[in-house]
């Protein structure tokens, strides 16, 4: 068998590969991993996946891995990544005790990003996304969702997506395009929320034809959009023809995880104050759970979103790093995947189909992203780890080693002159 590039000697290789669909409940506890192993790969696709020794492979290059832990690139479901600026400056706020909502009744938060992504020209936005996408990649992240959100206005709304658009063919990083033009109420219009939900739907036509986004979304919560507000958004954007998501019950408990699961989202996000009822719809659904810890850490909440009981409920729960310049400055999804054992007592076997399988499920890529199988491309990790749960073990660092992108090499940390 010829091949263009051999990995051998891979200590664990995490597949993923538990047959169709994300996994949920119980499934989600058993992680595909074959020891001992090999996986080869020409023209970017995998042709090649066994124990090592199986096959005679005749490979141009031959990476011996040295017993290290080898997995798919790894998928973030949920990001803020084009924006303009950022909000370091609110850390005093912070510290002060006030809390996100505050700040953004003050005319802060999204707002500040609202006003800063403005004045970015669309070559600023797209230069300050590269960096983010490429640190990223950096992390062993290889699919993003890219949500917009920070224009509020038709102008801003389109510069950020049309920036995600470029990026999806220029840029190595698979990107999913997600339109937030609901993301909060600009000031212009408060106290006339529907009509300024009427002015986001009417950009739907333009976005569906220039191809500019797949999903929809909208941040329902206390001082934004309600639930009933949202399903009616949701549901005219799917009547468009788009795919929905929803930021949920990320601060209050207002009931949107049921709304999701009742309209047929593809995922609902973030799900901090989730009902026992919402639990139990999630877990009898379609609807994928995003989990988004690193927020609830970053704005000091007590209560974790009840990640255990949803999957004690057999619902397919997956993890984001909710990269933002607000609520999750952080590009790092293995450290997400640290907070989620802790804070949401995942085991890492949940942990890892949580930011692969099922977040490929959550944008829409079950069928290209979050897996290695022969056929499929060859996304592919080699973490400076000896086994899976290392990685969410040894917090706070990058244990990224390599990352090729469609068989393509394209981040290599293992070279260091230290003589
Ligand atoms: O604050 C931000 O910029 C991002 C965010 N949207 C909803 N929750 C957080
Ligand atoms: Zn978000």
């Amino acid at each position: 068998m010829k091949a263009d590039i051999l990995l051998t000697n891979i200590g664990q290789l995490v597949t993923m590969d538990h047959g169709d669909g994300p996994v949920r409940g119980k499934e989600m506890n058993v992680l595909p991993v074959i020891e001992n192993a090999e996986i080869a790969w020409k023209d970017g696709q995998i042709i090649y996946i066994g124990q090592m020794n199986e096959t005679k492979i005749d490979a141009n290059e031959v990476i011996d891995c040295q017993g290290k832990l080898v997995t798919p690139g790894l998928v973030d479901p949920h990001t803020h990544v084009v924006f303009g600026g950022s909000r370091e400056h609110e850390v005093s706020l912070k510290l002060q005790g006030a809390s996100y909502l505050e700040i953004l009744e003050m005319g802060g938060g999204i707002h500040s990003t609202v006003s800063q992504t403005k004045l970015a020209t669309h070559e600023e936005l797209k230069q300050k996304t590269i960096q983010h996408l490429n640190r990223m990649l950096s992390y062993g992240v290889t699919t993003v969702e890219a949500k917009s959100g920070y224009g509020l206005d038709e102008e801003t709304e389109f510069k950020q997506l049309k920036v995600a658009k470029e990026l999806q063919s220029e840029h190595v990083m698979d990107i999913v395009s997600t339109f937030l033009g609901a993301h909060a109420v600009p000031k212009d219009y408060k106290g006339n929320e529907e009509a300024f939900l009427e002015k986001m739907l009417s950009l739907l036509d333009q976005i569906k034809e220039e191809e500019l986004a797949e999903f929809v979304d909208i941040f329902a919560e206390t001082g934004v959009f309600s639930v009933e507000q949202s399903r009616e958004f949701l549901l005219k954007a799917k009547e468009k023809g788009f795919l929905v998501k929803i930021h949920a019950d990320e601060i209050d408990p207002l009931g949107g995880t049921e709304m999701a699961t009742e309209i047929g989202a593809t995922s609902a996000d973030h799900l901090c104050g989730a009902s026992s009822k919402g639990v139990e719809m999630l877990g009898d659904s379609n609807t994928i759970a995003v989990i988004l810890p690193g927020t609830t850490f970053y704005l000091n909440k007590p209560e974790f979103a009840p990640a255990r009981a949803m999957i004690d409920q057999n619902a397919a729960v997956s993890l984001a790093t909710d990269f933002n310049p607000g609520s999750c400055p952080t590009e790092n999804l293995q450290l997400i995947m640290t907070i989620a054992m802790l804070k949401l007592k995942m085991t890492p076997e949940e942990i890892w189909n949580a930011v692969t399988i099922n977040s490929s499920y959550a944008i829409n890529r079950g069928e290209q992203a979050g897996k290695l199988k022969v056929g499929r491309k060859a996304d592919v990790v080699i973490w400076n780890a000896p086994n899976y749960t290392y990685v969410p073990y040894h917090f706070g660092v990058n244990h990224v080693e390599s990352v090729f992108k469609n068989g393509k090499l394209v981040v290599n940390r293992g070279v260091f002159d230290v003589s």
